[in-house]
């Protein structure tokens, strides 16, 4: 009889080196203990729970067999990474996931020298592991590097241009292709269709087939074409060509949750062979949370719940989400003209692009982790008179930002880019910030660069991006919930280039790109109680600039504030650039601009990040008082 591990095992796991004590036949154990540990900690924090969910026991086999963190792990996106936090150190923080000050929801360098790579925008893990690879040829390590990484993510071009590249260096790199049919959406494309021929058109290599693979791949380092020639002959090959043909030694599939199929796999690759490998594993997003396993989604990412049901917290909203208001705005402009299309890479739900394609699926794209390709096929629907709305986040368009220059903009190819996720998003943290777009836009000429101040004013972009054909035009909004004003039946379509006044006072201008506008509404309470008449105006468009607006209110009040919820470089800038080509800052006008401040905000609430940024009423009431250089009104940040 075998005696029973002591339970639970979790508890003497603190690093992977105390997992390499453990007897490979308790690992099971472990990776339930792991599971639970994983599944309460989300429970209470919220976060990417079904994609760690499916790693759990190829995460204890790869820290088991390979000598982290000499040996290099590097997680692509990084959203699956929760288990592995557990097993190198940070089970005591486990909870503080995605909380302000707490751990981060990805790898991070700084976090633990077990994350040897950072990651929360996908497809990276290849690149930077075979750098590092080449880094230990060229510096005479014999360390190991592992990147794994998901079917979903295995869609975008990089991974292919590092697939490229490795295959040609023959440089010793280890993929991992976690492949459990599923991105954040059922994945979509031709490679996920050809993964899913090689996972099924026969169940998972047996323990004897990977054996007789591997001992093909012991020979393989003398002479990779005719030990590959070999394998054709005997039917070891079971798929893969085209990674065997891309130069990798391809090993699979192989079923990811068994200790049994996993160990002697990593073993060989860590003791034999050379040149790049690929092992093709598969794995169930969720595994072993019921909920998780039933939901369309695999709890991709979960609020708060509870974990005898499942059932997640809900905050009441009190207004529609602007990706709601977006999402059925363009349903409603695509009734009213045919030539809409729709764009969305591996973002259906996230953008609200779903909402087109239960109404239009044959007019709605879902191009797969591939932003820039979204964006250059965009391009090419408008070339051919099409009105592509590429709908994609903020942090995820930088990406595609070569191709929205070179094959949009100098194109002047009227594409609409509704932008989602603009300014801090929370829990995300520095990494899905939507800092930058309005820079990196407004800066190409003929572009069109809007904002939206609140989900009415989101409406009316949505209509007016439909109706306008002259060239390029963006609209951001952020994550979450409107301010509650009323909808307008129809959006109306906007003057190009046209600001609005929304209080009209004499001393103090607050001139807003976004939805800071509520907080600047708020903050001329507080200025005109102290006696300082405040004007608050919504500029809209950062590009065409309102020149006549920005006149008015230079000419006409001693301060000028701009306030935005992006980085230096961008509305404001252009706001100051005009100001002081027109000479209207020669006559003693005070202008300040509000900007995301020139760090890397920590994860926080987007509300406690807004307030730590000083962009927030009270410290809009501090930077008037500043810039008058009187003493403040004794407003919480602001006195
Ligand atoms: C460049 C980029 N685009 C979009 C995303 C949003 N995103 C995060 S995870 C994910 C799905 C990844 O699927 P896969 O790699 O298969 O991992 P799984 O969640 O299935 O484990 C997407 C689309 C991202 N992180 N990076
Ligand atoms: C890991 C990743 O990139 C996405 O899952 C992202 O976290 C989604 O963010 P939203 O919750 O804002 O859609
Ligand atoms: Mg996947």
């Amino acid at each position: 009889m075998t005696s029973l591990p002591q339970t639970p095992l979790l508890d003497a796991v603190k690093f992977p080196a105390d997992l390499r004590m453990i007897e490979d036949r308790d690992l099971p154990q472990l990776a339930r203990e792991v599971r639970d540990e994983m599944i309460d900690a989300v429970s209470k924090t919220g976060g990417h729970l079904g994609a760690g969910l499916g790693v759990v026991e190829l995460t204890i086999a790869i820290h088991k067999v390979f000598n982290t963190p000499d040996d290099r792990l590097i997680f692509d996106v990084g959203h699956q990474c929760y288990p592995h936090k557990i097993l190198t150190g940070r089970r005591d923080r486990i909870r503080t996931l995605r909380q302000e000050n707490g751990l981060s929801g990805f790898t991070r360098r700084a976090e633990s020298d077990y994350d040897p790579f950072g990651a929360a925008h996908s497809s990276t893990s290849i690149s930077a592991g075979l750098g590092m690879a080449v880094a230990a040829d060229l510096s005479g390590s014999k360390r190991h590097v592992i990147a794994v990484i998901g079917d979903g993510a295995m869609s975008a071009g990089m991974a292919y241009e590092a697939l490229n590249n490795a295959g040609a260096l023959d440089a010793r790199l280890i993929v991992i292709l976690n492949d459990n049919d599923m991105s954040i959406a059922p994945p979509t494309g031709a490679m996920s269709a050809y993964l899913a021929r090689l996972a099924s058109g026969r169940t998972y290599m047996g323990v004897r087939e990977i054996g007789k693979k591997l001992t093909a791949y012991l020979g393989k380092g003398f002479d990779r074409a005719i030990t590959r020639a070999v394998e054709h002959a005997r039917g070891y090959v079971t798929g893969g060509t085209m990674f065997e043909e891309m130069g990798f030694y391809h090993i699979g599939p192989i079923d990811g949750h068994s200790f049994e199929h996993l160990l002697p796999v990593l073993r060989n690759v860590r003791d034999n062979g050379q040149g790049p490998v690929l092992i093709h594993v598969c794995t169930q997003k969720g595994k072993g949370y019921p909920p998780a396993e039933a939901a369309a989604d695999k709890y991709h990412g979960v609020n708060k719940f509870d974990v005898i049901t499942g059932t997640q917290a809900k905050a009441k909203p009190n207004a529609p989400s602007y990706t709601s208001v977006f999402g059925e705005s363009l349903v409603q402009e695509a009734r009213f003209d045919e030539k809409i299309v729709g764009i969305t890479a591996a973002m259906p739900n996230g953008t609200g692009i779903d909402k087109l394609a239960e109404v239009f699926p044959s007019r709605t794209f879902d191009v797969g982790i591939a932003e820039q390709h979204a964006v250059t096929f965009a391009a090419g629907l408008a070339a051919e008179g099409f009105k592509p709305f590429c709908a994609l986040y903020s942090t995820f368009l930088q990406r595609g930002y070569d191709q929205v220059v070179h094959d949009v903009a100098i194109q002047g190819l009227p594409v609409r880019f509704p932008i989602d996720r603009a300014g801090f998003v929370g829990a995300d943290g520095p990494t899905h910030a939507g800092s930058f777009d309005t820079t990196f836009l407004a800066t190409l000429p003929g572009m069109v660069v809007m904002a939206a101040a609140d989900e009415a004013e989101l409406k009316h972009m949505v209509r007016t991006a439909a109706a306008y054909d002259e060239g390029p035009i963006s609209f951001r909004y952020p994550r979450g919930e409107g301010v509650g004003v009323e909808l307008p039946e129809r959006g109306q379509i906007l003057e190009i280039g046209k600001g609005r006044i929304v209080k009209e006072g004499s001393k103090v201008a607050l001139l807003s790109f976004g939805t800071r506008l509520k907080d600047c509404l708020l903050a001329a309470e507080d200025l005109d109680a102290a006696g300082l008449s405040t004007t608050v105006a919504d500029a809209r468009f950062a590009k065409p600039l309102d020149h006549d607006l920005i006149r008015q209110l230079a000419r006409h009040h001693d301060v000028l504030i701009t306030i935005e919820e992006g980085a230096l470089g961008g509305f404001g800038a252009h706001v100051l650039h005009f100001l002081a080509t027109e000479g209207l800052l020669d006559q003693g006008l005070k202008v300040r601009p509000m900007v995301l401040p020139d760090v890397w905000m920590e994860q926080a609430s987007p509300d406690a990040m807004y307030a730590k940024a000083g962009l927030d009423r009270a410290g809009i009431v501090t930077t008037v008082f500043n810039a008058l250089g009187q003493k403040g009104l004794g407003l919480g940040a602001a006195g």
